[in-house]
C-alpha cells in the first residue's frame, strides 16, 4: 500500500486532471496554455531522473549510429540474464542464434553506483519516411544527481564495452584483392569468412620466443593512448622470415584469431600502380592484418633504387628517378609506392592495423622495406626443434612425454628438417590405428629416410668437389 501523504498526493493530481478535463474546452487558449505548461514544468521539476535517447539511425545518410549498436551489443552481454523477453534471431553466415533485448523490455544497470534503466522501443515507419527504416529506439533514464558521470563516462564505457564484444562476437573475413574473385561488384577487396583454427597454442615454436610476440601483439592491441602520446599511427609491421613450411603462414592465422583482427591477403602482382595501392588501403578497416606473402616474389625491388653505395648515410635520401623509372611508376608498383603504403601519411587513416610481410629469402629484401620502425619485429621461423615437435606431438597425438621422443630429439638435433615435414610425419594416411607408438615410428621412420638423403647429397656433392 502508498503511504498516506503519497497516497493523497496522488489522490489531489487525479482531482486536478478531472477538473482540468472538464474546463480545458471552456478556457480561453492563453490561459489554457499557461496552465499547461506550467503544470508540465511542474511535473518535470519534480521528476528526478533526466532521460538521453539513442537512435538506431542517425545522420543525413540514415547510418546506422554506432553508439546504438555499441549499447545493444553491451546490454546484450550485461543486462541479457535479467531480461524477461527476448528477442532471437539468425545473423547472415552464422549458425549461432543471436540473443538480444526484446522491443520495449525495461533492464538495468549500475555503474559506479549510479543506476541506469533502459528501455528499447521500435518505431515503425511512417509512409513519408525515406528508406523506410524501422528506427529502433534505445533510451536510457537515470537519476539527476548521476548526470555528470552518466554523460562523462558511462556513455564512453557503454561505446568501448560494446565495440569490444561487437568485435569479440563478429565473423572475421579474409579478404583479396584478387580482382578474378567473383562478387566483387567494382570493389577492390572480396572477402570470404575467415575460419582458420591455427592459434599460439598449437603453433610450433621455441616458447620464450612465442611468449615474446604474444607480449608484443598484447600491448598493441592496448596500445592506443599509447601511440596517441608519442604521436606515432597506430600500427605495426612484422616481418616473418625462414624456409618453406616453418609456419609463416600459420602464424598470420594465430595472430588474427588472437587479436580478432580481419585479414587482408594483398595480392601485389594484382595492383596496377601506386596510385591503386593507396586505394587499396584506403579500403581497408581497422583491426585488421594488411598481409604480404613471398614479399620477394611479388616485387622486383632490387631494380627501383639506385645503387646503394651512392647513398650510405640515409636509406631514405633517393636520387632523382630516371625516365624509366617514371614509367615504371605509372604502371607498377613500386618500392617507393610500397613504403607509402606503410608509413607515409594515409597509412595513419583508420589506425589498429598490424602489416604483415613473410619471406623465404630475407637477404633479397630492400633494406629500407623491413628497417625498425616499418617492420618493428623480425621473427625468424626456424627449422624444428624438439620444444616445438613437443608442440606438434601434443596437438596431433595428445602426449607430453613418450620413450621414443629421446630417438626423435637425437634425430632433430642431427638434420634440418621442418615443423611442415614432422606435422606429415606424426598423421598417418589410410591409418585407424590410434597407438601413439606407431605414429611416432612412423615419424622416426621418415626422419632417418631425410637423413639419409641428406647424407647422400652430401657424399655426391664431395665427390663432385675432388673431381
Ligand atoms: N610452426 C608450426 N607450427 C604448427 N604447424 C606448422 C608449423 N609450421 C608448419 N606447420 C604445418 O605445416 C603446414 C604448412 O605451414 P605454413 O604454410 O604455415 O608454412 P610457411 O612457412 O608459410 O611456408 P611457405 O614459406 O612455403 O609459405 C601448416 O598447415 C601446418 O599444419
Ligand atoms: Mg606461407
Amino acid at each position: 500500500m502508498a503511504p498516506p501523504s503519497l497516497a493523497s498526493a496522488g489522490s489531489a493530481l487525479a482531482s486536478f486532471l478531472f477538473v482540468w478535463a472538464m474546463l480545458r474546452n471552456y478556457i480561453p487558449k492563453e490561459l489554457h496554455f499557461f496552465i499547461s505548461t506550467t503544470f508540465r514544468k511542474a511535473l518535470s521539476f519534480l521528476n528526478p531522473y533526466h532521460h538521453i535517447k539513442l537512435h538506431e539511425y542517425s545522420g543525413e545518410r540514415m547510418r546506422r549510429d554506432e553508439l546504438y549498436s555499441s549499447a545493444e551489443a553491451y546490454l546484450s552481454s550485461v543486462c541479457l540474464h535479467h531480461a524477461r523477453k527476448l528477442k532471437a534471431e539468425l545473423r547472415r553466415k552464422s549458425d549461432r542464434p543471436l540473443l538480444t533485448i526484446d522491443d520495449h523490455e525495461e533492464v538495468t544497470d549500475t555503474f559506479n553506483g549510479a543506476r541506469v534503466w533502459w528501455h528499447a522501443s521500435r518505431h515503425l515507419p511512417k509512409s513519408n519516411t525515406i528508406f523506410g527504416f524501422n528506427s529502433n529506439m534505445e533510451e536510457r533514464r537515470f537519476h539527476k544527481r548521476h548526470r555528470q558521470l552518466i554523460e562523462n563516462d558511462y556513455l564512453k564505457h557503454v561505446l568501448a564495452q560494446g565495440r569490444a564484444i561487437t568485435a569479440c562476437n563478429r565473423q572475421r573475413r579474409l579478404f583479396t584483392n584478387n580482382s578474378t574473385s567473383s562478387g566483387t561488384r567494382g570493389r577492390v577487396w572480396s572477402h570470404v569468412a575467415f575460419e582458420h583454427p591455427a592459434t599460439f597454442d598449437t603453433l610450433a615454436m621455441d616458447p620464450e620466443k612465442k611468449k615474446e610476440i604474444i607480449d608484443d601483439l598484447m600491448t598493441f592491441r592496448e596500445g592506443k593512448e599509447y601511440y596517441n602520446r608519442i604521436g606515432k599511427a597506430w600500427k605495426r609491421g612484422y616481418l616473418l622470415y625462414g624456409p618453406p613450411g616453418t609456419g609463416k603462414s600459420t602464424m598470420i592465422a594465430a595472430i588474427a584469431n588472437l587479436l580478432e583482427y580481419d585479414v587482408y591477403d594483398l595480392e601485389l602482382t594484382a595492383v596496377k600502380n601506386n596510385t591503386d595501392l593507396r586505394k587499396i588501403f584506403l579500403e581497408t578497416t581497422s583491426k585488421s592484418i594488411i598481409v604480404i606473402e613471398d614479399i620477394d616474389c611479388s616485387l622486383d625491388l632490387s631494380g627501383k633504387r639506385k645503387d646503394k653505395k651512392k647513398r650510405p648515410n640515409d636509406e631514405t635520401e633517393r636520387a632523382l628517378p630516371t625516365a624509366t623509372e617514371e614509367i615504371d611508376k605509372a604502371n607498377n608498383v613500386t618500392l617507393s609506392g610500397l613504403l607509402n603504403f606503410i608509413d607515409g601519411l594515409w597509412s595513419a587513416c583508420g589506425g589498429e592495423r598490424i602489416i604483415i610481410f613473410t619471406t623465404n629469402h630475407i637477404e633479397k629484401l630492400d633494406p629500407a622495406l623491413i628497417r625498425r620502425g616499418r617492420m618493428d619485429m623480425h621473427i625468424e621461423m626456424s627449422y624444428c626443434t624438439f620444444e616445438a615437435f613437443k608442440v606438434l606431438a601434443k596437438n596431433y597425438l595428445g602426449v607430453e612425454n613418450h620413450r621414443l621422443f629421446s630417438s626423435i630429439r637425437e634425430l632433430l638435433l642431427e638434420m634440418k628438417v621442418s615443423p611442415a615435414d614432422v606435422a606429415e610425419g606424426l598423421m598417418l594416411k589410410n591409418s585407424k590405428d590410434k597407438d601413439v607408438d606407431v605414429y611416432l615410428e612412423n615419424l622416426i621412420e621418415e626422419l632417418n629416410k631425410v637423413k639419409q638423403k641428406a647424407e647422400k647429397k652430401a657424399e655426391d656433392e664431395g665427390g663432385q668437389q675432388k673431381n
